[in-house]
């Protein structure tokens, strides 16, 4: 029998046992699944199931707890007051193409780098032991010091331009192990600034002048998106879209920001799809619109997942264009893409639902509560209006794994003048904008952190409709 340990309440020791535990119920589970062990070179923890997941994060969560209470607060405030260099060294490593000057199958040293990126060798070499600490590149193991080998975050970012262009420098399920040979051929622009480091992160510092500009505005006329930071930066007027339309390579590493997000299990659409109890809608001659649907990745999910839905693609110019041109043949017959602007009323009459994937996070509450009702005109007694967005917890969080949604609705308010919103904030959404329009509650998406915030519309004396 294993010796029961016990500590003083509170203690570091209860904490550490409480994580021993986690550890050993993480390692049986990962052994049941033969996955071979992970480590900073090679990731194998990818694509788990939502039970291991969680017992994942329950690690994560409780492993940080016990590193922030260790450090102390002055220990966490020095902590954060440096964070801006784990971005510095991130985007000198972008900036200077330094994961691609480090050949994916041998070590390379400073000297070698700094002669293929046209850096002097003490550059480098304290850029890269900075990154070291993020185990970003490492020492080769069992060499003389000054080698550097890849590590899987390095390595991810040497061969995949999408992640590169997300470069979440503190995503912590960034994963690598999985390299196509295409993947390994994959080169990435010199000097393309990074997504959400450099082109929304420099934004987001000038988010204390926006509010000051336009705090004194009553109530919703301090509602717009042109009163987001991205104004200060841009110039009055300016919206983070509009900048996009006028910078196609800006636009450009954006959609693969987007696409690399989409890609991972959380934002995965098939996952979305499987989520969802399609078959009480997917009856002949039913209408779904994908309310800014892009170019269509979701109705293509949602058509190949079902038999007779017919699904409307609604967005800009642009995007139903490209979206008509992606559409193979065979999904020809369910799925039409139309240019029509969300603030204006549905043109179209007697809707099964309404679909808003990734929309109303980018809108305050005012004119989320807008694009809702412009849908008004297309609804039926029993039209679903189902919104795939992430559900704040609506109590306190201080979980680390949840500091993603945080750090989003940062960003939301920082570029955008908009949030994410907690369960209570949807619904309150939905009742302004028709006491027809009914909240029903949120579906978690099975293995990803988004849910389907759900909403009927009923007539008066019909028969009420459930989830
Ligand atoms: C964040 S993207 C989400 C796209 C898609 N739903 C998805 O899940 O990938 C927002 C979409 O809203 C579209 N959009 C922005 N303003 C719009 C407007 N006024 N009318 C219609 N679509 C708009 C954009 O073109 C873009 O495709």
């Amino acid at each position: 029998m294993k010796p029961t340990l016990t500590a003083p309440v509170g203690s570091f020791t209860e904490l550490a046992l409480e994580i021993l535990q986690l550890a050993s119920e993480l390692d049986s589970k990962l052994a049941r699944q033969n996955r071979k062990q992970t480590t900073f070179e090679f990731d194998t923890l990818q694509d788990l199931p939502t039970d291991i997941n969680a017992t994942r994060k329950e690690f994560i969560n409780k492993t940080h707890a016990a590193k922030q209470l260790a450090l102390g607060a002055s220990g966490i405030l020095r902590e954060l007051v440096f964070q801006f260099t784990d971005d510095i060294t991130l985007r000198a490593i972008h900036d200077f193409g330094l994961a691609q000057h480090v050949p994916l199958d041998r070590p390379a040293t400073f000297q070698e780098i700094g002669q293929a990126s046209g850096l002097d060798t003490s550059i480098v070499e304290r850029i890269l032991r900075h990154a070291m600490t993020n185990h970003i590149f490492s020492e080769a193991p069992g060499m003389p010091s000054g080698r550097v080998v890849h590590t899987g975050t390095s390595r991810l970012l040497a061969t995949n331009p999408d992640a590169l262009a997300a470069a979440f420098p503190k995503d912590i399920f960034l994963t690598t192990s999985r390299l196509s040979s295409e993947q390994k051929q994959w080169t990435i622009p010199a000097n393309e600034p990074i997504v959400l480091v450099k082109d929304l992160a420099s934004i987001s510092i000038h988010l204390n002048e926006a509010i000051l500009r336009w705090r004194d505005l009553p109530g919703d006329e301090r509602d717009e998106p042109t009163q987001a930071a991205t104004a200060i930066v841009y110039g009055p007027g300016q919206t983070y879209f509009e900048v996009l339309k006028n910078d196609e390579a800006r636009a450009a590493r954006f959609s693969g920001a987007m696409r690399h997000f989409a890609e991972g299990a959380d934002g995965d659409v098939e996952r979305m799809v499987a989520s969802y109890p399609w078959d009480a809608l997917d009856t002949e001659k039913a209408v779904l619109i994908d309310i800014g649907g892009g170019t269509g990745g979701a109705a293509r999910a949602i058509a190949t997942n079902t038999q007779h839905l017919q699904l409307v693609v609604q967005d800009l110019p642009g995007p139903v264009t490209k979206g008509a041109e992606l559409l193979p043949p065979t999904l020809g017959s369910r799925i039409v893409f139309e240019a029509h602007d969300f603030f204006e009323a549905q043109p179209r009459q007697g809707v099964d639902a309404f679909f808003l994937r990734y929309i109303l996070h980018n809108w305050s509450d005012k004119n989320a509560v807008r694009i809702l009702k412009a849908l008004v005109p297309g609804m039926k007694h029993g039209t679903r209006v189902l919104i795939n967005e992430y559900v704040l917890p609506d109590g306190p969080e201080t979980r680390y794994t949840q500091k993603f949604h945080r750090n989003l609705d940062i960003l939301m308010l920082t570029v955008w003048n908009a949030k994410e919103r907690t369960e209570t904030m949807w619904k309150e959404i939905i009742e302004a904008v028709d006491p027809k329009l009914r909240f029903k509650g949120s579906r978690p998406i099975e293995g990803s952190t988004f849910s389907i915030v759900e909403a009927v519309w009923e007539e008066p004396g019909a028969t009420p409709m459930g989830k």
